[in-house]
């Protein structure tokens, strides 16, 4: 268990020794259980349903799924099968196809594969929670005096190895005695602010206040918030963000009211190979999502459903990429 996780908040991500434990992200927070995967396999349909989401918190949930799966092989060819099958999961956040490279890459030898896949894993949860530290004290350093933040989706300990990337700028401000009102996105459909960010913000005795997403233009005009800051699934090499869907009219939003944008993102989140955000697939999920709530069907028959779930920001549109090797701000225009 990485050390440093926000107070109260459990790791979404535990290695056992002999299972992937994952803590059920889709029942938060009103109940807390887990699923124990005890294959790759298993780790890949966990994340491909969300139980785990988050773009570290996956890269960590796969990077130990290969570890189960080097203790049931040592063919280096059986391992990367299982490496893709896992990338397959979930298609937009880059931190999957990362961290399934990254540990596919140490495995030279069948020699000690099981120890060195272990350890890659390992590497990858340290480093990403030492990333989320660094990402908060950049982040807050961007910004002067008492802060009010709008905030959107989970980027807290639930979708990281620990502490948070975006929200891991407002523990940092809240540490530092600066952090004014939070105002938090429920973040339709899956609800991961209401749900999700409102529990960890909660927990650590930070009052959020909840808004639905139609009100974040009502609420910025108002004079309430100083500056949006979310997480991304994607940093494209010409600093296009993808992120969780409703981030673009956030930052358009923003800029059409004089505010800033923050995108916190670890450089696992950074593809270079991508150089713009119109090459990488957005998933679409399932239309029960937007027709149901709460396994009851709120939309009448006959209805069809668009539903992606990330969207793009132009850098332009972005005052602020701040990583744990530094802060990005994009070109005067
Ligand atoms: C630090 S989490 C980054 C990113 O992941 C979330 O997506 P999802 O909940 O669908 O996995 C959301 O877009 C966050 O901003």
């Amino acid at each position: 268990m990485p050390e440093s996780i926000s107070k109260g908040c459990p790791s979404p991500v535990t290695w056992t020794g002999r299972t992937v434990r994952l803590l059920d992200q889709r029942w938060l927070p009103a109940r807390e259980t887990y699923v124990d995967c005890d294959s790759s396999d298993a780790v890949a349909e966990a994340i491909h349903a969300m139980v785990v989401r988050g773009a570290p918190a996956i890269g960590v949930a796969a990077a130990y799924g290969l570890a189960l799966a080097a203790r049931n092989t040592t063919r280096l060819d059986a391992l990367a099968a299982a490496g893709q099958r896992l990338k397959a999961a979930r298609p937009t956040a880059v931190n999957l196809a990362w961290a399934v490279d990254r540990v596919l890459a140490r495995c030279k030898t069948e020699q000690g594969l099981a120890a060195d896949v272990l350890a890659e894993a390992q590497a990858i949860e340290a480093e990403d929670l030492r990333a989320n530290h660094a990402m908060a004290r950049h982040g807050a350093e961007c910004l002067q005096g008492t802060v009010n933040v709008y905030t959107h989706c989970n980027t807290g300990s639930l979708a990281t190895a620990g502490f948070g990337t975006a929200l891991g700028v407002v523990r940092q401000l809240h540490a530092e005695g600066r952090l004014g009102q939070v105002f938090v996105g429920e973040t339709r459909p899956w609800l991961q602010g209401a749900r999700l960010t409102a529990w960890e913000l909660a927990m650590d005795g930070i009052e959020p206040t909840l808004i639905v997403d139609s009100a974040a233009a009502s609420v910025m005009r108002s004079g309430a918030v100083d500056v949006v800051i979310t997480g991304a699934d994607r940093v494209t090499a010409d600093g296009d963000v993808l992120n969780k869907i409703g981030t673009y009219s956030l930052a358009v939003l923003a800029r059409h009211h004089g505010l800033r944008m923050m995108v916190v993102a670890p450089m696992s989140t950074v593809d270079l190979d991508t150089t713009s955000a119109s090459e990488i697939e957005i998933e679409q999920r399932p239309a029960e999502e937007v027709t149901a709530w709460n396994g009851e069907r709120v939309a009448p028959q006959g209805v069809s459903v668009f539903n992606p779930v990330f969207d793009a920001t132009p850098y332009a549109l972005i005052d602020w990429i701040v990583t744990e090797q530094g802060v990005f701000t994009p070109p005067a225009s």
